[in-house]
Protein backbone atom coordinates (compact mmCIF):
# COMPACT_ATOMS: atom_id res chain seq x y z
CA UNK A 1 0.00 0.00 0.00
CA UNK A 2 1.25 3.42 -0.98
CA UNK A 3 2.36 6.05 1.34
CA UNK A 4 3.41 9.33 1.93
CA UNK A 5 6.57 11.03 3.49
CA UNK A 6 6.25 14.10 4.24
CA UNK A 7 9.56 16.30 5.91
CA UNK A 8 7.46 19.37 7.63
CA UNK A 9 8.94 23.10 7.73
CA UNK A 10 9.10 24.15 4.41
CA UNK A 11 6.39 27.42 3.54
CA UNK A 12 5.01 27.01 0.48
CA UNK A 13 5.05 29.23 -3.14
CA UNK A 14 3.86 28.96 -6.07
CA UNK A 15 0.60 27.72 -8.19
CA UNK A 16 -1.56 24.94 -8.29
CA UNK A 17 -3.95 24.69 -10.73
CA UNK A 18 -7.32 23.33 -8.63
CA UNK A 19 -9.35 20.38 -10.42
CA UNK A 20 -12.88 19.46 -11.32
CA UNK A 21 -15.06 18.56 -8.35
CA UNK A 22 -15.12 15.08 -7.44
CA UNK A 23 -18.70 15.72 -6.21
CA UNK A 24 -19.85 17.30 -8.90
CA UNK A 25 -18.27 15.02 -11.51
CA UNK A 26 -19.62 11.49 -9.91
CA UNK A 27 -23.14 12.26 -10.44
CA UNK A 28 -22.72 14.35 -13.81
CA UNK A 29 -20.80 10.88 -14.93
CA UNK A 30 -24.29 8.56 -13.85
CA UNK A 31 -26.19 11.19 -15.64
CA UNK A 32 -24.48 9.43 -19.04
CA UNK A 33 -27.29 6.75 -17.89
CA UNK A 34 -29.87 9.09 -18.55
CA UNK A 35 -29.64 9.16 -22.69
CA UNK A 36 -28.74 7.17 -25.37
CA UNK A 37 -26.19 10.03 -26.98
CA UNK A 38 -23.01 10.81 -26.07
CA UNK A 39 -22.31 13.19 -23.39
CA UNK A 40 -18.56 14.94 -23.65
CA UNK A 41 -17.17 16.06 -19.96
CA UNK A 42 -14.20 18.58 -19.96
CA UNK A 43 -12.40 18.79 -16.39
CA UNK A 44 -13.33 15.40 -14.87
CA UNK A 45 -10.33 14.70 -12.24
CA UNK A 46 -8.15 11.78 -12.89
CA UNK A 47 -8.78 9.93 -9.26
CA UNK A 48 -9.73 6.19 -8.29
CA UNK A 49 -13.44 6.99 -7.79
CA UNK A 50 -13.61 8.40 -11.25
CA UNK A 51 -12.02 4.96 -12.27
CA UNK A 52 -14.60 3.11 -10.21
CA UNK A 53 -17.26 4.91 -11.49
CA UNK A 54 -16.25 4.84 -14.71
CA UNK A 55 -15.89 0.44 -13.87
CA UNK A 56 -19.60 0.60 -12.81
CA UNK A 57 -20.43 2.25 -15.74
CA UNK A 58 -18.99 -0.02 -17.98
CA UNK A 59 -20.15 -3.11 -16.46
CA UNK A 60 -24.02 -1.69 -17.44
CA UNK A 61 -23.02 -1.08 -20.86
CA UNK A 62 -21.97 2.47 -21.01
CA UNK A 63 -18.56 3.10 -23.59
CA UNK A 64 -16.40 5.97 -22.43
CA UNK A 65 -13.24 7.22 -23.59
CA UNK A 66 -10.83 10.13 -22.58
CA UNK A 67 -9.37 11.55 -25.77
CA UNK A 68 -6.11 13.45 -26.06
CA UNK A 69 -7.63 16.87 -24.77
CA UNK A 70 -9.11 15.47 -21.65
CA UNK A 71 -12.20 15.37 -23.00
CA UNK A 72 -14.21 12.26 -21.62
CA UNK A 73 -16.86 10.83 -23.73
CA UNK A 74 -19.42 8.56 -21.91
CA UNK A 75 -22.27 6.69 -24.32
CA UNK A 76 -24.59 4.77 -22.40
CA UNK A 77 -26.47 3.39 -25.72
CA UNK A 78 -25.83 -0.48 -25.15
CA UNK A 79 -26.66 -0.83 -21.73
CA UNK A 80 -27.79 -4.19 -20.84
CA UNK A 81 -27.10 -4.45 -17.57
CA UNK A 82 -28.90 -2.61 -14.80
CA UNK A 83 -27.00 -3.78 -11.63
CA UNK A 84 -24.85 -2.03 -9.35
CA UNK A 85 -22.54 -4.38 -7.61
CA UNK A 86 -21.64 -4.89 -3.69
CA UNK A 87 -17.53 -5.26 -4.96
CA UNK A 88 -18.09 -1.58 -6.26
CA UNK A 89 -20.48 0.20 -4.17
CA UNK A 90 -18.77 -0.64 -1.33
CA UNK A 91 -15.32 1.27 -2.29
CA UNK A 92 -17.47 4.26 -3.30
CA UNK A 93 -21.06 5.25 -1.66
CA UNK A 94 -21.27 7.33 -4.28
CA UNK A 95 -22.28 4.50 -6.77
CA UNK A 96 -25.71 4.84 -4.98
CA UNK A 97 -26.10 7.74 -8.14
CA UNK A 98 -27.11 5.13 -10.74
CA UNK A 99 -30.12 4.01 -8.78
CA UNK A 100 -32.21 7.69 -10.08
CA UNK A 101 -31.30 7.19 -13.57
CA UNK A 102 -31.44 3.34 -14.07
CA UNK A 103 -34.70 3.65 -12.84
CA UNK A 104 -36.29 6.58 -14.29
CA UNK A 105 -35.05 5.07 -17.84
CA UNK A 106 -34.84 1.58 -17.81
CA UNK A 107 -37.90 1.22 -15.10
CA UNK A 108 -35.55 -0.97 -13.53
CA UNK A 109 -32.05 -0.72 -11.45
CA UNK A 110 -30.88 -3.42 -8.84
CA UNK A 111 -28.07 -1.52 -6.46
CA UNK A 112 -26.34 -2.78 -3.93
CA UNK A 113 -26.85 -0.86 -0.65
CA UNK A 114 -23.79 0.85 0.12
CA UNK A 115 -21.98 -0.91 3.31
CA UNK A 116 -20.81 0.63 6.44
CA UNK A 117 -18.39 3.54 6.21
CA UNK A 118 -15.85 5.23 8.54
CA UNK A 119 -17.54 8.50 9.01
CA UNK A 120 -21.15 7.39 10.00
CA UNK A 121 -24.04 5.35 9.04
CA UNK A 122 -25.32 7.19 5.79
CA UNK A 123 -28.53 5.79 4.88
CA UNK A 124 -30.28 6.23 1.63
CA UNK A 125 -33.97 5.92 2.75
CA UNK A 126 -34.34 9.24 2.00
CA UNK A 127 -33.49 8.40 -1.54
CA UNK A 128 -36.02 5.32 -1.67
CA UNK A 129 -38.79 7.00 -0.13
CA UNK A 130 -38.37 9.74 -3.02
CA UNK A 131 -38.49 7.43 -5.25
CA UNK A 132 -41.43 5.67 -3.81
CA UNK A 133 -43.56 8.91 -3.95
CA UNK A 134 -42.57 8.68 -7.64
CA UNK A 135 -44.27 5.51 -7.61
CA UNK A 136 -41.45 3.43 -7.84
CA UNK A 137 -41.64 -0.58 -6.42
CA UNK A 138 -38.61 -0.57 -4.04
CA UNK A 139 -37.56 -3.76 -2.08
CA UNK A 140 -34.86 -4.38 0.10
CA UNK A 141 -33.13 -7.99 -1.08
CA UNK A 142 -30.17 -9.51 0.12
CA UNK A 143 -28.60 -6.38 0.60
CA UNK A 144 -29.53 -5.18 -2.63
CA UNK A 145 -32.05 -2.14 -3.15
CA UNK A 146 -34.65 -3.24 -5.95
CA UNK A 147 -36.36 -0.77 -7.99
CA UNK A 148 -39.08 -1.34 -10.35
CA UNK A 149 -41.88 1.12 -11.90
CA UNK A 150 -43.34 1.69 -15.33
CA UNK A 151 -42.75 5.26 -15.59
CA UNK A 152 -41.84 7.35 -12.69
CA UNK A 153 -44.64 10.11 -11.83
CA UNK A 154 -43.99 13.38 -10.49
CA UNK A 155 -43.98 13.86 -7.24
CA UNK A 156 -44.17 17.27 -4.72
CA UNK A 157 -40.88 15.25 -2.07
CA UNK A 158 -39.54 16.81 0.85
CA UNK A 159 -36.67 14.96 2.10
CA UNK A 160 -36.60 15.02 6.35
CA UNK A 161 -33.19 16.21 5.87
CA UNK A 162 -31.31 17.75 3.63
CA UNK A 163 -29.19 15.55 1.24
CA UNK A 164 -26.92 16.00 -1.12
CA UNK A 165 -26.95 12.65 -3.63
CA UNK A 166 -30.44 11.88 -2.38
CA UNK A 167 -31.60 15.69 -4.15
CA UNK A 168 -29.27 14.77 -7.28
CA UNK A 169 -30.61 11.14 -7.51
CA UNK A 170 -34.41 12.19 -7.27
CA UNK A 171 -32.98 15.14 -9.32
CA UNK A 172 -32.12 12.88 -11.94
CA UNK A 173 -35.02 10.57 -11.84
CA UNK A 174 -37.26 13.69 -12.09
CA UNK A 175 -36.12 14.69 -15.40
CA UNK A 176 -37.82 11.75 -17.43
CA UNK A 177 -40.91 11.22 -14.99
CA UNK A 178 -44.19 12.28 -16.17
CA UNK A 179 -45.13 15.44 -14.97
CA UNK A 180 -43.94 17.64 -12.07
CA UNK A 181 -41.62 16.56 -9.43
CA UNK A 182 -40.96 19.14 -6.59
CA UNK A 183 -37.91 18.75 -4.30
CA UNK A 184 -38.90 20.61 -0.89
CA UNK A 185 -35.88 20.68 1.40
CA UNK A 186 -33.19 20.29 -1.35
CA UNK A 187 -29.70 20.69 -1.01
CA UNK A 188 -27.89 23.92 -2.21
CA UNK A 189 -24.28 22.61 -3.18
CA UNK A 190 -22.76 23.84 -6.12
CA UNK A 191 -22.15 20.32 -7.23
CA UNK A 192 -26.37 20.51 -7.11
CA UNK A 193 -26.27 23.30 -9.73
CA UNK A 194 -23.49 22.09 -12.02
CA UNK A 195 -25.06 18.38 -12.09
CA UNK A 196 -28.76 20.30 -12.61
CA UNK A 197 -27.21 22.83 -15.97
CA UNK A 198 -25.56 19.62 -17.50
CA UNK A 199 -28.98 18.30 -17.34
CA UNK A 200 -31.00 21.04 -18.53
CA UNK A 201 -28.13 20.81 -21.46
CA UNK A 202 -29.61 17.67 -22.15
CA UNK A 203 -33.26 19.30 -22.19
CA UNK A 204 -33.92 18.28 -19.00
CA UNK A 205 -36.38 21.07 -17.46
CA UNK A 206 -34.98 21.97 -14.06
CA UNK A 207 -35.79 25.47 -11.94
CA UNK A 208 -34.58 26.32 -8.85
CA UNK A 209 -31.48 24.55 -8.35
CA UNK A 210 -29.27 26.18 -5.45
CA UNK A 211 -32.09 26.83 -4.19
CA UNK A 212 -34.31 25.01 -1.53
CA UNK A 213 -36.97 24.10 -3.99
CA UNK A 214 -36.03 22.42 -7.24
CA UNK A 215 -38.94 22.52 -9.60
CA UNK A 216 -38.40 19.57 -12.22
CA UNK A 217 -40.94 19.34 -15.34
CA UNK A 218 -40.35 15.80 -16.82
CA UNK A 219 -39.87 15.00 -20.39
CA UNK A 220 -39.75 12.31 -22.64
CA UNK A 221 -36.41 12.37 -23.63
CA UNK A 222 -33.16 13.26 -23.05
CA UNK A 223 -30.32 14.42 -25.70
CA UNK A 224 -26.19 14.32 -25.89
CA UNK A 225 -24.56 17.42 -24.44
CA UNK A 226 -20.91 19.05 -23.69
CA UNK A 227 -20.31 19.93 -20.11
CA UNK A 228 -17.44 21.74 -17.51
CA UNK A 229 -17.39 20.44 -14.61
CA UNK A 230 -16.68 22.92 -11.98
CA UNK A 231 -13.88 23.69 -9.90
CA UNK A 232 -13.19 21.73 -6.49
CA UNK A 233 -14.01 23.88 -3.70
CA UNK A 234 -13.18 21.22 -1.32
CA UNK A 235 -9.58 20.78 -3.25
CA UNK A 236 -9.28 24.44 -2.86
CA UNK A 237 -9.67 24.85 0.32
CA UNK A 238 -7.51 22.12 1.78
CA UNK A 239 -4.28 24.07 -0.13
CA UNK A 240 -5.79 27.19 1.50
CA UNK A 241 -5.42 25.16 4.80
CA UNK A 242 -2.09 23.48 3.73
CA UNK A 243 -0.86 27.76 3.14
CA UNK A 244 -2.30 28.34 6.50
CA UNK A 245 -0.48 25.90 7.92
CA UNK A 246 2.91 26.17 7.22
CA UNK A 247 2.98 30.06 5.65
CA UNK A 248 3.68 31.29 2.23
CA UNK A 249 2.01 32.51 -0.62
CA UNK A 250 0.02 30.27 -3.21
CA UNK A 251 -1.70 31.36 -6.67
CA UNK A 252 -4.82 28.82 -7.05
CA UNK A 253 -5.82 29.26 -10.95
CA UNK A 254 -8.93 27.45 -12.43
CA UNK A 255 -10.93 28.07 -9.30
CA UNK A 256 -14.32 28.59 -8.16
CA UNK A 257 -14.16 31.04 -5.49
CA UNK A 258 -17.62 32.26 -5.67
CA UNK A 259 -18.66 28.46 -4.17
CA UNK A 260 -16.33 29.02 -1.26
CA UNK A 261 -17.81 31.57 0.76
CA UNK A 262 -17.80 30.10 3.98
CA UNK A 263 -13.87 28.60 3.91
CA UNK A 264 -12.72 31.79 2.61
CA UNK A 265 -14.27 33.27 5.50
CA UNK A 266 -12.87 31.21 8.21
CA UNK A 267 -9.98 30.85 6.61
CA UNK A 268 -9.09 35.03 6.62
CA UNK A 269 -10.53 34.34 10.21
CA UNK A 270 -7.92 32.46 11.07
CA UNK A 271 -5.17 34.84 9.49
CA UNK A 272 -4.77 33.93 5.94
CA UNK A 273 -4.92 36.78 3.48
CA UNK A 274 -7.17 35.97 0.75
CA UNK A 275 -7.55 37.96 -2.36
CA UNK A 276 -10.13 36.21 -5.23
CA UNK A 277 -11.05 36.76 -8.96
CA UNK A 278 -13.42 34.77 -11.28
CA UNK A 279 -11.24 31.58 -11.23
CA UNK A 280 -8.55 32.52 -8.98
CA UNK A 281 -7.72 32.97 -5.58
CA UNK A 282 -4.59 34.47 -3.98
CA UNK A 283 -3.39 33.49 -0.38
CA UNK A 284 -0.63 34.68 1.81
CA UNK A 285 0.00 34.05 5.45
CA UNK A 286 3.04 35.30 7.45
CA UNK A 287 1.87 34.89 11.25
CA UNK A 288 0.62 32.04 13.42
CA UNK A 289 -2.47 30.91 12.85
CA UNK A 290 -5.42 32.59 15.01
CA UNK A 291 -7.48 29.63 16.59
CA UNK A 292 -10.92 29.33 14.42
CA UNK A 293 -13.84 27.72 15.47
CA UNK A 294 -17.12 26.50 13.46
CA UNK A 295 -19.76 24.28 13.13
CA UNK A 296 -20.43 22.18 9.86
CA UNK A 297 -23.52 23.07 8.01
CA UNK A 298 -25.17 22.06 4.96
CA UNK A 299 -24.28 25.03 1.86
CA UNK A 300 -24.24 27.89 2.16
CA UNK A 301 -22.71 26.55 5.94
CA UNK A 302 -19.31 25.76 5.94
CA UNK A 303 -18.62 22.35 4.54
CA UNK A 304 -18.03 18.71 6.52
CA UNK A 305 -15.60 17.82 3.79
CA UNK A 306 -13.54 20.74 5.22
CA UNK A 307 -13.71 20.12 8.94
CA UNK A 308 -10.75 17.96 9.13
CA UNK A 309 -8.02 20.26 7.07
CA UNK A 310 -9.28 23.34 9.40
CA UNK A 311 -9.07 21.34 12.53
CA UNK A 312 -5.56 20.66 11.89
CA UNK A 313 -5.09 24.19 11.06
CA UNK A 314 -6.12 24.80 14.70
CA UNK A 315 -3.75 22.41 15.70
CA UNK A 316 -1.15 24.81 15.67
CA UNK A 317 -3.47 28.30 16.46
CA UNK A 318 -2.84 30.56 18.83
CA UNK A 319 -5.36 30.16 21.23
CA UNK A 320 -9.15 27.72 21.63
CA UNK A 321 -11.19 26.34 18.70
CA UNK A 322 -14.50 25.16 19.13
CA UNK A 323 -15.88 23.07 16.36
CA UNK A 324 -19.23 21.46 16.13
CA UNK A 325 -19.54 18.58 13.73
CA UNK A 326 -23.87 18.59 12.39
CA UNK A 327 -23.46 16.31 9.56
CA UNK A 328 -22.20 13.05 10.14
CA UNK A 329 -21.68 11.36 13.62
CA UNK A 330 -18.40 9.50 13.28
CA UNK A 331 -16.44 12.38 11.86
CA UNK A 332 -13.49 12.68 13.99
CA UNK A 333 -11.45 9.85 12.96
CA UNK A 334 -8.10 12.28 12.26
CA UNK A 335 -8.03 13.31 15.57
CA UNK A 336 -6.70 10.32 17.03
CA UNK A 337 -4.02 10.31 14.60
CA UNK A 338 -3.20 14.36 15.23
CA UNK A 339 -3.23 13.50 18.56
CA UNK A 340 -0.08 11.07 17.73
CA UNK A 341 1.75 14.31 16.54
CA UNK A 342 1.48 16.59 19.45
CA UNK A 343 -2.05 17.98 18.94
CA UNK A 344 -4.37 18.43 21.94
CA UNK A 345 -7.81 17.94 20.96
CA UNK A 346 -10.87 16.79 23.30
CA UNK A 347 -14.21 15.56 21.89
CA UNK A 348 -17.60 14.70 23.21
CA UNK A 349 -20.44 13.95 21.33
CA UNK A 350 -19.84 16.33 18.25
CA UNK A 351 -17.68 18.89 19.66
CA UNK A 352 -13.89 18.73 19.12
CA UNK A 353 -12.15 21.57 21.13
CA UNK A 354 -8.39 22.19 19.88
CA UNK A 355 -6.08 24.06 22.37
CA UNK A 356 -3.26 24.98 19.87
CA UNK A 357 0.34 23.93 20.25
CA UNK A 358 3.28 26.02 18.89
CA UNK A 359 4.70 23.05 17.13
CA UNK A 360 3.67 19.15 15.93
CA UNK A 361 5.88 16.89 15.83
CA UNK A 362 6.25 14.38 12.48
CA UNK A 363 4.82 10.61 13.36
CA UNK A 364 4.03 7.97 11.33
CA UNK A 365 -0.09 8.39 11.04
CA UNK A 366 -2.57 6.22 9.46
CA UNK A 367 -5.21 7.55 7.15
CA UNK A 368 -8.81 6.78 8.03
CA UNK A 369 -11.15 8.62 5.38
CA UNK A 370 -10.27 10.83 2.74
CA UNK A 371 -10.38 14.25 4.51
CA UNK A 372 -8.89 12.76 7.40
CA UNK A 373 -5.66 12.21 5.26
CA UNK A 374 -6.41 15.87 4.08
CA UNK A 375 -6.20 16.58 7.72
CA UNK A 376 -2.78 14.70 8.26
CA UNK A 377 -1.01 15.65 5.05
CA UNK A 378 -1.76 19.75 6.64
CA UNK A 379 -0.48 18.86 9.78
CA UNK A 380 2.28 16.73 8.42
CA UNK A 381 3.69 19.84 5.95
CA UNK A 382 3.98 22.00 9.32
CA UNK A 383 5.32 19.70 11.90
CA UNK A 384 8.86 19.07 12.88
CA UNK A 385 10.85 15.93 11.67
CA UNK A 386 9.21 13.61 8.83
CA UNK A 387 5.76 12.15 8.95
CA UNK A 388 4.57 8.92 7.07
CA UNK A 389 1.00 8.96 5.99
CA UNK A 390 -0.12 5.58 5.74
CA UNK A 391 -3.07 3.78 3.87
CA UNK A 392 -3.25 6.93 1.24
CA UNK A 393 -5.74 4.68 -1.09
CA UNK A 394 -8.60 6.88 0.82
CA UNK A 395 -6.76 10.84 -0.37
CA UNK A 396 -6.18 9.11 -4.18
CA UNK A 397 -10.39 8.58 -3.99
CA UNK A 398 -10.85 12.41 -3.97
CA UNK A 399 -7.13 14.42 -4.56
CA UNK A 400 -5.99 14.19 -8.35
CA UNK A 401 -1.81 14.07 -7.90
CA UNK A 402 -1.89 15.62 -4.49
CA UNK A 403 1.73 15.24 -3.51
CA UNK A 404 2.83 16.47 -6.90
CA UNK A 405 0.68 19.81 -6.76
CA UNK A 406 2.26 20.51 -2.97
CA UNK A 407 6.06 19.33 -4.17
CA UNK A 408 5.12 21.93 -7.00
CA UNK A 409 4.87 24.40 -4.55
CA UNK A 410 7.98 24.18 -2.41
CA UNK A 411 6.40 21.04 0.44
CA UNK A 412 8.62 17.91 1.25
CA UNK A 413 6.78 15.34 -0.03
CA UNK A 414 6.91 11.66 -2.09
CA UNK A 415 5.36 9.23 -2.51
CA UNK A 416 6.48 5.37 -1.16
CA UNK A 417 4.89 2.91 -3.52
CA UNK A 418 4.01 -0.18 -2.44
CA UNK A 419 7.67 -1.49 -3.46
CA UNK A 420 9.53 1.13 -2.18
CA UNK A 421 7.61 1.46 1.37
C1 LIG B 1 -20.40 12.13 -3.48
C2 LIG B 1 -20.81 13.27 -2.62
O1 LIG B 1 -21.31 14.27 -3.10
N1 LIG B 1 -20.55 13.15 -1.32
C3 LIG B 1 -20.86 14.25 -0.43
C4 LIG B 1 -22.31 14.14 -0.03
O2 LIG B 1 -22.49 12.86 0.59
P1 LIG B 1 -23.96 12.32 0.84
O3 LIG B 1 -24.83 12.79 -0.26
O4 LIG B 1 -23.82 10.86 1.07
O5 LIG B 1 -24.37 13.05 2.16
P2 LIG B 1 -25.85 13.54 2.54
O6 LIG B 1 -25.96 14.98 2.21
O7 LIG B 1 -26.81 12.60 1.92
O8 LIG B 1 -25.85 13.32 4.10
C5 LIG B 1 -26.28 14.29 5.02
C6 LIG B 1 -26.82 13.63 6.25
O9 LIG B 1 -28.06 13.02 5.94
C7 LIG B 1 -28.07 11.66 6.32
N2 LIG B 1 -28.92 10.92 5.35
C8 LIG B 1 -28.72 11.11 4.00
C9 LIG B 1 -29.49 10.45 3.07
C10 LIG B 1 -30.50 9.57 3.53
O10 LIG B 1 -31.21 8.93 2.74
N3 LIG B 1 -30.66 9.40 4.87
C11 LIG B 1 -29.89 10.05 5.79
O11 LIG B 1 -30.07 9.88 6.99
C12 LIG B 1 -26.61 11.25 6.27
O12 LIG B 1 -26.35 10.10 7.06
C13 LIG B 1 -25.93 12.50 6.80
O13 LIG B 1 -25.98 12.51 8.21
O14 LIG B 1 -22.64 15.17 0.87
C14 LIG B 1 -21.90 15.12 2.10
C15 LIG B 1 -22.41 16.24 2.97
O15 LIG B 1 -22.10 17.47 2.42
C16 LIG B 1 -20.41 15.22 1.81
O16 LIG B 1 -19.71 15.01 2.99
C17 LIG B 1 -19.97 14.19 0.79
O17 LIG B 1 -18.66 14.46 0.36
C1 LIG C 1 -17.15 11.99 2.17
C2 LIG C 1 -16.74 12.29 0.94
O1 LIG C 1 -17.02 11.60 -0.18
P1 LIG C 1 -18.05 10.37 -0.36
O2 LIG C 1 -19.42 10.89 -0.14
O3 LIG C 1 -17.82 9.98 -1.78
O4 LIG C 1 -17.65 9.31 0.64
C3 LIG C 1 -15.89 13.48 0.67
O5 LIG C 1 -15.76 13.85 -0.52
O6 LIG C 1 -15.33 14.06 1.63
Amino acid sequence: MDKLLITGGNRLKGEITVSGAKNAALPILCASLLTADTIALENVPDLKDIGTTLRLLGQMGVQSERGGDGILQLNASLVDSLEAPYEMVKTMRASILVLGPLLTRFGEARVSLPGGCAIGQRPVDQHIKGLEAMGADIRIEHGFVVAKAKRLKGASIRTDMVTVTGTENLMMAAVLAEGRTTLENAAREPEIIDLAELLNKMGARIQGHGGDRIVIDGVDRLHGASHRVVADRIEAGTFLCAVGATGGEIMLRQAAPQTMGAIIDKLQEAGLTIACGDDWIHCAMSQRPRATGFRTREYPGFPTDMQAQLMALNTIADGTAVIVENIFENRYMHVQELGRMGARIDIDGHTAVVTGVAQLSGATVMATDLRASASLVIAGLAACGDTVVERIYHLDRGYERMEEKLRSVGADIQRLTREAA
